[in-house]
Formats: structure tokens, C-alpha cells, sequence
């Protein structure tokens, strides 16, 4: 009888690679009140001598795709993000050259660019994501009114500084611990109601409207020490109400995007540290924040529901 160390087989494994996708870092580099940031969607694929997993489930070649995981957040702490390219160079290196079973590391990155939110002073740490809102409009006429609501969706923002997040009740399910500095980021969802409503009336300018509107919101979102997104809404709202006199009831959406410092201290490194911080950017569950806010005296007209409009 002829002993074979493996069985003859009738299947045999083709390529495979592994590693943790989509891991999403935020690198805010802090230079005084100027601050810096890095926003990345990491995907580690690690290939090599991977077939025993495969074949029997020994683990003894397999770096675990948690590590891929914590290496890009170390990384991202310890050495920065100055490019995606760069960082990925990094990675890749480090992988290949440190773990004997892996011989080719691929990792894609996709890079969300962000610009500052102009406010007339310092300090600068407000953010808005490039190219990605939409604006709205809806025009009802019933042959003698008019109701006019316009706004946008997707304006997605961040500050990453001047947040907080305490005082709030605490139930027996309650973990979350209080805030002093913690990223304010939402994609915001609002529409604004105009008092124009006869053709008798001065018909508002539609593109000054829309322009001032916005940057208005944007100020007040930048400009807001925020003690909680309900405190930021408001004055987002107020802003636009206080400043445009042909808009009379604004309604925001405002997804809370949670931001969590990553616990770097198992790999001997201080995350939160004067010079900025790594965060993990969770995309769900998240907090939903809603209201309305009017000029006093006015009727509520908006939908509470925004998808319904
Ligand atoms: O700004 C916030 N408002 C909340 O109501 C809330 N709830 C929570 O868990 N985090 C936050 N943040």
C-alpha cells in the first residue's frame, strides 16, 4: 500500500487572497486651531501559503483580518496620512515583509476629498465634503397660491473639534460615555419654505436665496460650540430664518455620523493626543436628529417626513 502525506484530489483550491475590507479612518492632523483631515475607505487583501486553511482549517499561516484592521489604524496614527498613496505603500510593505506565509499584499483605497468651510476667523476646523449635494425643489400651485419649498440633500459636514456631549440621562442601558471633544459630522437633509404665495407679491430671487441659504447654514454649523446636533440644528435653522427674510420655515434631517476614537493603547500608542487623532467612521446604526424651525407667528407647513417631499 503507498502512504501519500495528502490524498490524491479530485478538487484543488485556485486563487484566494483575504483581509478586511472597507475599514473607514479619519486622520485629523491638529496644527494649533488649523486642522487636517484624512479621509480613507482601506481594503486589505493578503495572499501567499494560504492553502492548509483551506484544506484542513489550520490557522498557522493566517494573520487574522482583525489585525489587517488595527495595522491600518495604527498606521494611519503612527505614521500619518500624507497621501493615499503613500499609505498604501506603507501597508503593503509591511505586510509582505514581515509575515513570512504572505507574498503579495493589494490594498484599494478610495479617498473622500473634503474643503474647508470659510468662516470670517479662526479658528479652522470645519469641513464639507466635495460635490456630493443635491438641491431640491418642490412648486405647488393651486390657481391662486403658491408654496414654494426648496433645499437640499447630501451636504455632508464635519467639525472636528468644538463638540461635546454630556449632562444627558442615564438609564441601566446607558453606556455611552460623556464627550468634551468629540467630531460633529452629519449629511444634511433640509428644506426651507418661502412666504412668497401671490403673484401679487415680489417674487424672491431664487439663486441668491439658495446660495445665501447655504452658506448661512454652513456658517452656523461651523461657527455653533456644540453642546449636542439638537443645539447645532437649531442654529443652523435660526441662521437661515434671521438672515433671509423671504423664508419663513426650515426643516433639517440630520444623521448623527458617529466618529469613534480608535483604542490604540494595546499597541502602545496615545491616540488622543494634542497633535490630533485616528477615528473609526461608522456608517450605521446612527443618531437621527429632525426639526423644524419658523419665523414666530408662522404656520408649520413642511412635511415632518422629508422623504415625503
Ligand atoms: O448630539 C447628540 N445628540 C444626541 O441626542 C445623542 N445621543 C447620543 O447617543 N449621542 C448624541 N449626540
Amino acid at each position: 500500500m503507498t502512504v501519500h502525506s495528502r490524498p490524491a484530489r479530485p478538487v484543488v483550491l485556485g486563487q484566494n487572497q483575504y483581509g478586511k475590507a472597507e475599514n473607514r479612518v479619519v486622520r485629523i492632523t491638529r496644527d494649533g486651531a488649523t486642522h487636517h483631515i484624512k479621509d480613507l475607505n482601506v481594503s486589505v487583501a493578503l495572499s501567499g501559503d494560504m492553502d492548509e486553511v483551506h484544506y484542513s482549517g489550520s490557522n498557522a499561516s493566517v494573520l487574522p483580518t482583525d489585525t489587517t484592521k488595527n495595522t491600518v489604524y495604527a498606521f494611519a496614527k503612527e505614521h500619518g496620512i500624507e497621501s493615499a498613496e503613500q499609505f498604501g505603500i506603507h501597508l503593503a510593505r509591511h505586510f509582505v515583509t514581515s509575515q513570512e506565509p504572505i507574498h503579495r499584499a493589494r490594498i484599494r483605497i478610495e479617498e473622500y476629498a473634503w474643503e474647508r468651510i470659510e468662516t470670517s476667523d479662526e479658528p479652522r476646523h470645519s469641513f464639507v465634503r466635495k460635490g456630493q449635494e443635491t438641491r431640491l425643489t418642490q412648486v405647488t400651485y393651486d390657481g391662486e397660491r403658491w408654496e414654494v419649498v426648496s433645499g437640499l440633500k447630501d451636504l455632508t459636514v464635519l467639525n472636528s473639534t468644538n463638540s461635546e456631549f454630556w449632562g444627558y440621562v442615564k438609564d441601566k442601558y446607558t453606556t455611552l460615555k460623556e464627550a468634551y471633544d468629540r467630531i460633529l459630522a452629519t449629511s444634511v437633509s433640509g428644506r426651507w419654505r418661502f412666504g412668497w404665495s401671490d403673484d401679487a407679491q415680489q417674487m424672491p430671487d431664487w439663486e441668491t436665496s439658495y446660495e445665501q441659504a447655504r452658506t448661512h447654514m454652513l456658517r452656523a454649523f461651523a461657527e455653533t460650540y456644540s453642546l449636542s446636533l439638537q443645539q447645532t440644528l437649531y442654529q443652523m435653522g435660526a441662521r437661515i430664518i434671521e438672515n433671509r427674510d423671504e423664508i419663513d420655515e426650515v426643516r433639517f434631517s440630520l444623521p448623527n455620523s458617529h466618529h469613534f476614537l480608535v483604542d490604540l493603547e494595546p499597541f502602545g500608542l496615545k491616540n488622543d493626543t494634542p497633535d490630533g487623532a485616528v477615528y473609526f467612521a461608522a456608517d450605521r446604526p446612527y443618531g437621527l436628529i429632525e426639526a423644524t424651525v419658523l419665523r414666530d407667528g408662522c404656520e408649520p407647513r413642511i412635511p415632518v417626513d422629508l422623504t415625503n417631499l
